[in-house]
């Protein structure tokens, strides 16, 4: 933004520069009034006023040549060039511009003065059908025999004789050329009377484009809004960089929120059995190392371990084989307390860490889960039955070596038959031994 407002002062610096020079050396404009078609050119001179000076014209191009015999008859004796620019009342404005040039050629007795009449139209006081009700402004000036005379128009003022004639206010006797409809060019009042022969090859009006009232107004407003809009456009891009990094800022929430989600399942997959939703190992150690009351005493582990399974999936399919680990692991998970753990040790084989439990509640809940599994619905009509062993922690114990003894536990059941629950270091309960269940079984 900075960079921006620095290139928008650089750009401005530049323009006021170029404008200032292009308004002293160039910007003109111009009125010819010797060669626009649309003014009317003639010449004139003193018989309607009872004098008896007598006037011709020749043209050459745009070039006009006057010959006046001026005698000096009458108290004003004059002939004249009369460019007449509008009847109507609708005239030119020449209020913006600043000189008159005249190339002109003059020859004749006595002093070279001309007089330049500039009539002005104003509604307030002019009518169309009285000529002389035009505010006449005038000025008289020295005349080289040949060359460019150049005319300030600020030297112009109201004619004293008009404001006589017109009877005119003080108040509307400024001069004003804001809507000209005639400029005249006169012999000089005191012009020896005589052969006077002006030549007039132009009349131009020259003037600016752009006034320099208009132009320093103009370059004034363009930098003053230069030095308004910065601390506005300043605080307009603050707005947006805040906005932007408020954005950004919620944005990165959002990612990170969306990370996190992804690290936790991540963890939940790490430590999850896929096939059945129980822990694995990894998540049996997670477990045990972020729930410090899981090994508090009493604790038992529970082996459990499906029997015949092979048969299972050598029978029925391997998909079957996965139906049936699901239900069994489904099965456990409905009967054991929210603070036991279900693993997937591995194969059909499952741990169940119960912390607060002794090694009979572990006997207890084990022949439960025996009992519930002789009541399941299995996949394909099967019965499934399992193995259990149990083992208590002692004080101290490993956790490690708690599970071995389960295993060993478990080992046990499956030697004395399957469908039983063995303590380790405990006779096994009466139930251990308990009559094959009714329905299909792989023995
Ligand atoms: N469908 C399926 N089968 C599995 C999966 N993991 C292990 N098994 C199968 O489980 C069977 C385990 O067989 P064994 O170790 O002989 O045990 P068992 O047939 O249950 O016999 P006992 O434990 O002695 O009653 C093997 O056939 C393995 O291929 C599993 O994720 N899905």
């Amino acid at each position: 933004m900075h960079r921006t407002m620095h290139r928008v002062i650089a750009a401005l610096a530049m323009a006021t520069i170029g404008l200032l020079v292009w308004h002293h050396y160039g910007m003109e404009r111009v009125i010819d009034l010797t060669a626009r078609p649309d003014v009317r050119r003639d010449v004139m001179d003193d018989r309607w006023m009872g004098g008896t000076s007598r006037v011709t014209l020749e043209r050459r191009g745009h070039a006009m040549t006057m010959r006046c015999q001026l005698a000096r008859t009458i108290d004003w004796p004059a002939c004249k060039y009369q460019f007449a620019i509008s009847d109507t009342g609708a005239g030119i404005d020449l209020s913006e511009f600043e000189s008159v040039t005249f190339d002109v050629s003059y020859r004749g007795p006595g002093r070279r003065s001309l007089r330049l009449m500039v009539l002005n139209y104003e509604p307030d006081m002019s009518t169309l059908d009285n000529p002389m009700s035009q505010k006449v402004n005038e000025v008289e000036f020295e005349v080289p025999a040949s060359g460019i005379v150049r005319v300030p128009l600020n030297v112009l003022h109201t004619a004293t004789w008009w404001i006589d004639y017109m009877k005119v206010p003080l108040d509307g006797t400024d001069m004003r050329i804001d809507n000209v409809t005639r400029v005249e060019l006169l012999t000089g009042a005191t012009s020896a009377g005589g052969e006077h022969v002006i030549e007039l090859r132009s009349l131009q009006f020259h003037g600016k484009w752009i006034t320099s009232d208009e132009m320093y107004m103009g370059l004034m407003a363009a930098w003053i809004l230069c030095a308004v809009s910065w601390p506005v456009l300043a605080a307009l891009q603050l707005r947006r960089e805040l906005g932007d990094s408020g954005r950004r800022l919620a944005l990165l929430g959002e990612i990170n929120a969306a990370l996190q989600l992804e690290a936790r399942e991540l963890v939940e997959q790490a430590n999850t059995d896929p096939l059945t939703g129980a822990l694995n190992r990894q998540g049996l150690r997670t477990a045990l190392m972020s729930t410090a009351s899981l090994l508090a005493s009493p604790m038992a582990v529970v082996f459990a371990d499906i029997d015949h399974f092979k048969r299972v999936n050598d029978g029925h399919g391997h998909d079957t084989g996965d139906a049936v680990l699901r239900a069994f692991a489904a099965a456990i998970h409905a009967e054991i307390r929210s603070n036991d753990r279900l693993v997937r040790w591995g194969g059909e084989e499952f741990l169940i860490v119960c912390p607060a439990t002794g090694a009979e509640q572990a006997r207890q809940l084990a022949e439960k889960l025996r009992a519930t599994l002789h009541r399941a619905a299995w996949p394909a009509g099967l019965s499934v039955t399992a193995s259990f062993g149990i083992a208590a922690r002692a004080p101290d114990e490993d956790i490690g070596a708690v599970i071995k003894r389960a295993d060993e536990a478990l080992y046990a059941a499956k030697a004395a038959g399957r469908d039983c629950v063995v303590v380790d270091g405990a006779t096994p309960a009466p139930e251990a031994w308990a009559p094959q269940p009714s329905g299909r079984h792989y023995d």
